[in-house]
C-alpha cells in the first residue's frame, strides 16, 4: 500500500516541509499548482494541502502521516498524535493587549479575543476558569483591536515584529510552544511508514550534528574521547607515525568550534569538520 503523506501546501510550514522531505530523497513538486504528487520510486503519495486542514485528513484516516504545526493540530482537536519534532516552524502562542493595558490572565475575564485559533484560546480559557468572548478571524488578527472588534487577542508569535508595528505586547504566560510535528492516526501505522520516519530522522541528525576527525597521540586519547564521546564511542584507526591514531566521531554541530579548540589544546592534530547530509543511527 502506497503511503500518503499531508504536505503544507502555503504559509510558513510550506517551504521548510518539501526541503526536509527533498532531502530525505523524496521527490516534490515544482509547481506551487500541483495539489498532489506520486513518487513511484519511493512508493508514497504527497497531497499538498492547508496546513490548517492536515491534522483532520490524518485523524479520519485519508491519509496516513502529516506535516503540520503542533498549534494548528491542537486546534483542530483531530485524534492525530505528534510523533516527532521537526525544528522548523517555530512559534509561541500569546494573548496580547495595547502596550500598558493588561498584565495578567486575570485581566481577561469578560473581554472579546480575537483569534485564528478558537480550540486553543476556548481550551486554555476553560482549564483557567476565565470566563471571556472569543471570535474567530481568518487573520490580521491584530488590527481587530484598533477596529473594536476585539479587546484582546491570541496569536502566533515569531519575530514579535507585527504586535510590535501594532502597538501590542503580550501579556500573561505563553499559552503554548509550537513547532512543525510529523503526525499520524496513532494505533497501528503502516509498515512503509517507518522507513520515511527513518528518513526524517536520518535528515534532522544531519543537521544537527557535524563528523571529526583529528589525529592524536595514543596517551591524550582518554581525555579526548571525554571530551568528544560520540554516540557510540569514537571510531579509532592506527596511523604511520608510531605512538599516534585517528580518531573520528560524531559531535553536536552546535559548540563543534569550541570543541575543536580544546581538541587542539590537549594535543590534538589535524582536525577536520565535514557536514553529513543524511543518516540511519
Ligand atoms: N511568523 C509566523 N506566522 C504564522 N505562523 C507561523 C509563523 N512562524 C511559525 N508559524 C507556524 O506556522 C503554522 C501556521 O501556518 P499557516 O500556513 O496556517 O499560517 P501562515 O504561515 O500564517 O500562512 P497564511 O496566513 O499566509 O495562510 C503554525 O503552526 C504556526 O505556529
Ligand atoms: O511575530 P512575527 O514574526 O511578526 O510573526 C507573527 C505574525 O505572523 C503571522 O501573520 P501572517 O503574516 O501569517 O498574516 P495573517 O495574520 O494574515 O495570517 C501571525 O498571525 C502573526 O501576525
Ligand atoms: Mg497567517
Amino acid at each position: 500500500m502506497t503511503l500518503r503523506i499531508a504536505v503544507p501546501n502555503k504559509g510558513s510550514l510550506s517551504q521548510a516541509a518539501t526541503d526536509i522531505l527533498r532531502e530525505s530523497g523524496y521527490r516534490q513538486r515544482s509547481d506551487s499548482k500541483e495539489l498532489a504528487l506520486v513518487d513511484s520510486e519511493n512508493d508514497v503519495e504527497f497531497f499538498y494541502l492547508r496546513p490548517r486542514d492536515i491534522a483532520l485528513y490524518v485523524g479520519e484516516g485519508t491519509l496516513d502521516v502529516g506535516i503540520t504545526g503542533r498549534d494548528l493540530l491542537l486546534d483542530s482537536g483531530a485524534k492525530a498524535e505528534e510523533v516527532m519534532n521537526l525544528g522548523f516552524g517555530r512559534s509561541r502562542f500569546h494573548f496580547a493587549g495595547p502596550v500598558g493595558r493588561y498584565s495578567s490572565l486575570q485581566d481577561l475575564d469578560g473581554l472579546r479575543i480575537a483569534t485564528s485559533y478558537v480550540g486553543v484560546v476556548e481550551d486554555y480559557l476553560f482549564r483557567h476558569g476565565i470566563d471571556a468572548t472569543v471570535t474567530r478571524l481568518d487573520g490580521a488578527v491584530e488590527t481587530s483591536i484598533q477596529l473594536g472588534v476585539a479587546d484582546v487577542i491570541a496569536d502566533v508569535v515569531e519575530t514579535g515584529s507585527t504586535l510590535r508595528a501594532a502597538g501590542l505586547e503580550t501579556f500573561g504566560e505563553v499559552i503554548l510552544d509550537s513547532q512543525a510535528v510529523l503526525i499520524t492516526r496513532g494505533g497501528e501505522v503502516p509498515d512503509d511508514f517507518e522507513i520515511f520516519h527513518r528518513r526524517i530522522e536520518g535528515v534532522l541528525v544531519a543537521r544537527s550534528f557535524v563528523m571529526m576527525d583529528y589525529d592524536i597521540e595514543e596517551r591524550h586519547l582518554e581525555r579526548a574521547s571525554e571530551l568528544a564521546p560520540g554516540r557510540e564511542g569514537p571510531t579509532i584507526s592506527p596511523l604511520g607515525k608510531k605512538g599516534w591514531v585517528a580518531v573520528r566521531v560524531m559531535v553536536p554541530r552546535a559548540g563543534s568550534q569550541r570543541l575543536m579548540d580544546d581538541l587542539y589544546s590537549i594535543g590534538a592534530r589535524a582536525i577536520l569538520l565535514t557536514d553529513i547530509h543524511a543518516c540511519r543511527l
